[in-house]
């Protein structure tokens, strides 16, 4: 084995160590060079031969020069990555960390700052002296304990996937006094946002003792473009009542090594990021970075969308409060469509990919005769067509009420309207307005094909479901999820999302977390339910839903949810 030992104290030259605020990396180049570097610029040159190190096929590590450890016109850097067959450039390093037992078991681990970084000492979990835990027994979570992603098995079936339960270790990776932590949040808003980021403050300034805890400005482009805020629980005390978020989000603007070089300068160990699929790639972009240059930083996420669209999680907080604004929109577009002869109410829901929030609340409201998603095509004209049965269901009932996710029906828009592809900051394909699309299309095939006259009222409440604060069940869920991030983060857990599933909460790795989007299976139960509570034609012919359409992902979706078989879980998304 290529074992290096660096050494514990380093002497760099008197001229690269007088600025308190600048940060050195130390690289090891081909030749075994030891590079010293101020933001990428290299400043002077040590040769490994000058005895220091014993050094073999070392690249690409990196020290953070520790302020802290400076004495007279000597410094200290960090002991770092020793080992070169466990570096944390080597591809094993790269790999899932899987752990197989018998049955069938599998464990999808999340990393650890030990994985890469040997010898690190770790310190008693202050909770072990905090009255109001000391008397729960059996407090801290079993090292062993872990959660099954799928519940509904078979006697003979293997026992699955599983993934490591969340909460305190009896042993934790940081001391209190060494911790500074930082939050952001990415992406669109969501209820509970503010929630989230109050917990996690008061979570590591009462649990753990931490004093140390920056927000970062705007998403991710205000680590390096804009200022912090300092967060204290009286800071943050009273922010859970309000929507949106106090620190500031944005899309766009992830540059990793200008994030990871801010990380490294503001001395920060501890990274809380909030936020959706695309943030949370980008989190795990950050962690490789911080896990190639060889820092002690935990990396973690909360997953954040209101479109609920993120994989193997129960579901994302503020989802229940979205759906239950959403209800106040439909209940508004009833009450008008009742009151008039032949009502439409019309309601645009968010859910760019993913119908979960339009397919929930037409279930939890039972006022919609149509409800109209991205994942199930549909057509307007012809038997079995949109406007078949809306005239239907006005002759029957004298109004109806349609949702529509925003999502839904794009491939009709771009074949009439011309199509565009723009996109917004992060990539996202921007949408056409599908509400007042579909608006004017009802219209006029009432009014010139049918000569029935209509009263059609759209209504549009977007951003209203979302730039609320939280529900009471959402605020609870995501104190929950606050207090299982910080927990894992102590434990020296690093690359991981926390997240509900089976109603539990977990550690669940990136790389899970980002390989797919999650979307409403059609051809499952949930939406069964809700096409025999609306009554509305599937508009798939016979042929389309008996025939095998080859679409794996959902196939696996519906097993993999467990959805076969299983009744009664409130919170699985079938
Ligand atoms: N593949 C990626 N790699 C690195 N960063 C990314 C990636 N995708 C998105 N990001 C960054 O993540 C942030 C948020 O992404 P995005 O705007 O897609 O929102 P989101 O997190 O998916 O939330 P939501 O879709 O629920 O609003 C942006 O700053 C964006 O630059
Ligand atoms: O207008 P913005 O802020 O980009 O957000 C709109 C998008 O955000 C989402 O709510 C996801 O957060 C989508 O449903 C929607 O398309
Ligand atoms: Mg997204």
């Amino acid at each position: 084995m290529d074992s290096v030992i660096a050494p514990l104290c380093l002497f760099i030259p008197l001229n690269c160590n007088n600025n308190k605020k600048k940060s050195y990396y130390c690289y090891y180049n081909s030749n075994h060079i030891l590079n010293i570097s101020f933001k990428n610029k290299i400043r002077c040159s040590v040769p490994s031969s000058a005895g220091i190190f014993n050094l073999k096929k070392f690249t690409a590590v990196s020290f953070r020069y520790d302020h802290r450890h400076r004495r007279g016109s000597s410094s200290c850097l960090r002991r770092a990555v020793m080992d070169s067959s466990n570096s944390a450039s080597s591809p094993d390093m790269q790999k899932p960390k899987i752990v197989t037992g018998p049955g069938g078991y599998v464990l999808e681990d999340v990393p650890h700052l030990s994985d890469y970084i040997p010898d690190l000492p770790t310190y008693p979990n202050p909770l072990q002296d905090n009255p109001a835990y000391s008397v729960v027994k059996q407090y801290f979570v079993h090292v062993d304990d872990t959660v099954p992603q799928k519940i509904v098995v078979h006697k003979d079936g293997p026992r699955g996937v599983h993934f490591r339960r969340a909460g305190p270790r009896q042993r934790v990776y940081f001391d209190s006094d060494e911790v500074h932590a930082c939050i952001v949040t990415c992406g669109g808003l969501c209820p509970g946002l503010n929630t989230v980021i109050r917990e996690i403050v008061c979570g590591l300034y009462h649990m753990y003792g931490v004093k140390k805890v920056l927000g970062i400005d705007g998403g991710y482009k205000g680590f390096y473009a804009k200022n912090t805020v300092h967060l204290d629980p009286k800071v943050v005390n009273d922010i859970h009542k309000r929507g949106g978020t106090i620190l500031g989000t944005s899309r766009g603007g992830h540059d990793t090594s200008k994030i990871v070089d801010s990380i490294q300068d503001r001395g920060i160990n501890q990274v809380y990021i909030i936020g959706g699929d695309g943030t949370q790639r980008g989190a795990a972009v950050i962690f490789e970075e911080i896990r190639r240059r060889g820092l002690k930083v935990s990396v973690a996420g909360i997953p954040k969308t209101i479109d609920n669209d993120i994989p193997v999680i129960d579901k994302s907080f503020g989802f229940d409060t979205a759906v239950e604004e959403a209800q106040r929109a439909i209940n508004a577009a009833h009450v008008e469509a009742d009151s008039i002869e032949n009502g439409i109410g019309l309601v645009k829901l968010m859910g760019r990919y993913s119908g979960f929030i339009a397919m929930y609340a037409t279930l939890a409201s039972r006022d919609v005769d149509c409800c109209l998603i991205p994942e199930s095509p549909f057509y307007l004209e012809g038997p079995g067509g949109l406007f078949e049965y809306i005239e239907k269901r006005l002759k029957e009932n004298g109004h109806m009420v349609i949702v529509i996710a925003e999502g839904a029906g794009q491939e009709l828009l771009s074949e009439s309207i011309q199509s565009m592809t723009l996109k917004d900051a992060s990539g996202n394909k921007l949408l056409q307005d599908v509400g007042l699309w579909i608006s004017q299309r009802i219209k006029d095939y009432f009014s010139k094909q049918r000569k029935m006259p209509i009263n059609l009222k759209y209504i549009d409440p977007t951003y209203m479901i979302r730039a609320i604060p939280s529900n009471a069940s959402d605020n609870v869920y995501c104190t929950l999820l606050a207090q299982s991030v910080v927990h894992g983060a102590m434990a020296g857990y690093t690359g991981f999302t926390s997240g509900l599933v089976n109603g539990r909460q977990t550690y669940i790795p990136f790389y899970r977390i980002i390989e797919k989007r999650n979307g409403v299976v059609i051809t499952d139960r949930m939406w069964a339910r809700l096409l025999s509570s609306t009554n509305q034609p599937s508009f798939l012919c016979l042929k389309d839903s008996t025939e095998d359409t080859g679409d794996e992902e959902q196939s696996n979706q519906l097993l993999e949810n467990g959805h076969c078989g299983e009744e009664g879980s409130l919170i699985s998304k079938r």
